[in-house]
C-alpha cells in the first residue's frame, strides 16, 4: 500500500509516449499461445499484474512460458498437453482472466479450483457459468456458482446457440472458448458489438471461426496453430494521456502505436464530439488489429451525451471521460453504463465520490452520471477504491488541481499500467 501525494503541475505536457501493450489482447495471446501447437512469440506484451495472472494459470497447467525483453515466448503443445493444476488457480483482481479461464476450464478434462482477491470475489460469474452449464459444464461455487471461489470438473461440452444478455466481451469470449473445446458449432449472438479481439485472434491461430460482427460461429475440437502476435498499445491506457493533453493548457502529446480497433475507439468519437484537437496518423493493420499514432493538443471542450451502442466501445474509459467532462463547457450526460457498477469497484459511485471530493459538480444516476462543467478542481484527499482506473484518473486530475491531490493507495495501477508514473513524468516538462 503506498499513499501518493501529487502536487499541481504548472507546465504544459509535451512529448511522445508509447503506452504499454493492450491488456485484452495480451490475455488472449497467452491463452491461444498456450493452447496452440508450436511456439508463439508475443511482442510488446503487457506485464501488468492482471495479464501475469493468466500467464501463471497456464504455467500451473504445465505450459512453458518465458520472458525475453518485452516479449513472451510460449511453447504451446496443444490442448491435450495441458495438465491438471495441483493447486487452486489465483485470478487476483482480473475479471478478464477469470471469465475467459472459466470458459476454457469447463471443457478441459480435469478438475480445477479458482479464487480471486476481495474485489474479484464480489464480481458476478453467473454471467459465464449459466451459458456454460447449458453446454454441460459442471461448475459449483459460492452463491450457487455465481461468485468465486469456483470449482470446475472439466467435461466434454455440447455446442450452444447463445444470445448475450449482457454487453460483455468477457462472456462472449468465455462461450467461444468453451465452443472451441465442444462438439459441433457454437454460435454467439450479440445485439451490440463488444470488443472483438477474441474473434480476430482465433482467426490468426487458424481456428474454424466466422463472424459478421453480431453473430460468431466456431467449430469445436479443431487444433490451433501457433503464430506471432504484436500487441498494440492499449487505448485504455493511452486514454489517460489523451485526456491530460486535452485539458492541460498548451499541451501537445503524441501517443505512438495505439490500438485503433473500432470496437475500442469510442473515446476518440467522444473527444471529436467534444471538439478536441486530435489527429490520427500512420494508421496500419498489424496481425488483424489496426494501430496508429495519436496527436492530442489542448483545446476548449464542449459537454456531450454518451449513451447506447457506444458504451461498450469506451466502457473502461468512462472514469477519465468523466474527468474530461468536468473541464468541458456545459453538461455531459452518461447513460446505459450500468455495467460500471460491477467492475473492480462500483465505478459510478467511485468516480462520483472522487471527482466531487476534488471539487467537480457530478451526480451519479442508476446507469451513469451527470457532470456539469467547467468546474475548478480544487484538490483533496481521495480513495482509489483499489481500482487502477480510479487511481490514474486521480493522478491526471492533480495536473489541473489548485492544491495537492492525495490518493490513499496507488498500488492498483500496476494492474494495467506498471510504468504509468515514468510515462507521466516524461511529458511533464
Ligand atoms: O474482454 C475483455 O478483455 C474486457 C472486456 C470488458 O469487460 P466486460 O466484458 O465485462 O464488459 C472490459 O471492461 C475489460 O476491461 C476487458
Ligand atoms: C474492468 C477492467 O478489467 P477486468 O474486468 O479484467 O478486471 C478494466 O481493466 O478496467
Amino acid at each position: 500500500m503506498s499513499k501518493l501525494v501529487l502536487s499541481p503541475s504548472p507546465n504544459p505536457l509535451k512529448g511522445t509516449i508509447e503506452v504499454p501493450g493492450d491488456k485484452s489482447i495480451s490475455h488472449r495471446a497467452v491463452i491461444f499461445g498456450s493452447l496452440a501447437e508450436g511456439v508463439t512469440k508475443v511482442t510488446h506484451f503487457l506485464d501488468g499484474e492482471d495479464c501475469m495472472r493468466t500467464v501463471h494459470a497456464f504455467q500451473t497447467m504445465g505450459v512453458n512460458i518465458k520472458r525475453e525483453g518485452d516479449s513472451l515466448i510460449i511453447d504451446g503443445k496443444g490442448i491435450a498437453a495441458l495438465e491438471e493444476p495441483d493447486q487452486p488457480l489465483y485470478f487476483g483482481n482480473s475479471g478478464t482472466t477469470s471469465r475467459l479461464m472459466i470458459g476454457l476450464l469447463a471443457g478441459l478434462p480435469f478438475f480445477t479450483a479458482s479464487w480471486g482477491d476481495p474485489s474479484l470475489s464480489k464480481r458476478p460469474m453467473d454471467r459465464v457459468v449459466n451459458p456454460l452449464r447449458d453446454m454441460g459444464a459442471i461448475i459449483d461455487g459460492r452463491e450457487k456458482g455465481s461468485k468465486l471461489p469456483l470449482s470446475i470438473r472439466g467435461t466434454r461440452l455440447q455446442s450452444i446457440d447463445y444470445t448475450l444478455p449482457v454487453k460483455s466481451a468477457q462472456v462472449k469470449s468465455a462461450v467461444l472458448f468453451a465452443g472451441l473445446l465442444a462438439d459441433g458449432v457454437t454460435k454467439v449472438r450479440e445485439l451490440t458489438q463488444t470488443r472483438n479481439h477474441t474473434e480476430n485472434m482465433l482467426k490468426a491461430f487458424q481456428a474454424d471461426i466466422t463472424t459478421d460482427g453480431n453473430t460468431t460461429e466456431i467449430t469445436g475440437r479443431k487444433a490451433l496453430k501457433a503464430t506471432n502476435i504484436y500487441v498494440p498499445g492499449d487505448i485504455s491506457s493511452a486514454a489517460f494521456f489523451i485526456a491530460a493533453a486535452a485539458i492541460v493548457p498548451e499541451s501537445q502529446v503524441v501517443l505512438k502505436n495505439v490500438g485503433l480497433n473500432g470496437t475500442r475507439t469510442g473515446i476518440l468519437d467522444v473527444l471529436k464530439k467534444m471538439g478536441a484537437d486530435m489527429e490520427v496518423s500512420n494508421q496500419k493493420e498489424v496481425g488483424g488489429e489496426m494501430i496508429g499514432d495519436l496527436t492530442v493538443k489542448h483545446t476548449e471542450l464542449q459537454g456531450v451525451k454518451i449513451k447506447g451502442d457506444i458504451i461498450p466501445r469506451l466502457i473502461d474509459e468512462i472514469p477519465i471521460i468523466a474527468l474530461l467532462a468536468t473541464q468541458a463547457e456545459g453538461t455531459t450526460v452518461i447513460k446505459d453504463a450500468e455495467e460500471l457498477r460491477v467492475k473492480e469497484t462500483d465505478r459510478i459511485a467511485a468516480v462520483t465520490e472522487v471527482l466531487s471530493s476534488l471539487g467537480a459538480d457530478i451526480e451519479a444516476t442508476e446507469d451513469g452520471m451527470v457532470i456539469k462543467g467547467r468546474a475548478k478542481i480544487t484538490g483533496g484527499e481521495v480513495s482509489a477504491y483499489n481500482d487502477h482506473r480510479i487511481a490514474m484518473m486521480g493522478a491526471i486530475a492533480s495536473l489541473i488541481s489548485e492544491e495537492e491531490v492525495t490518493i490513499d493507495d496507488d498500488s492498483s495501477i500496476a494492474i494495467s499500467y506498471p510504468n504509468f508514473f515514468e510515462d507521466l513524468n516524461s511529458v511533464i516538462n
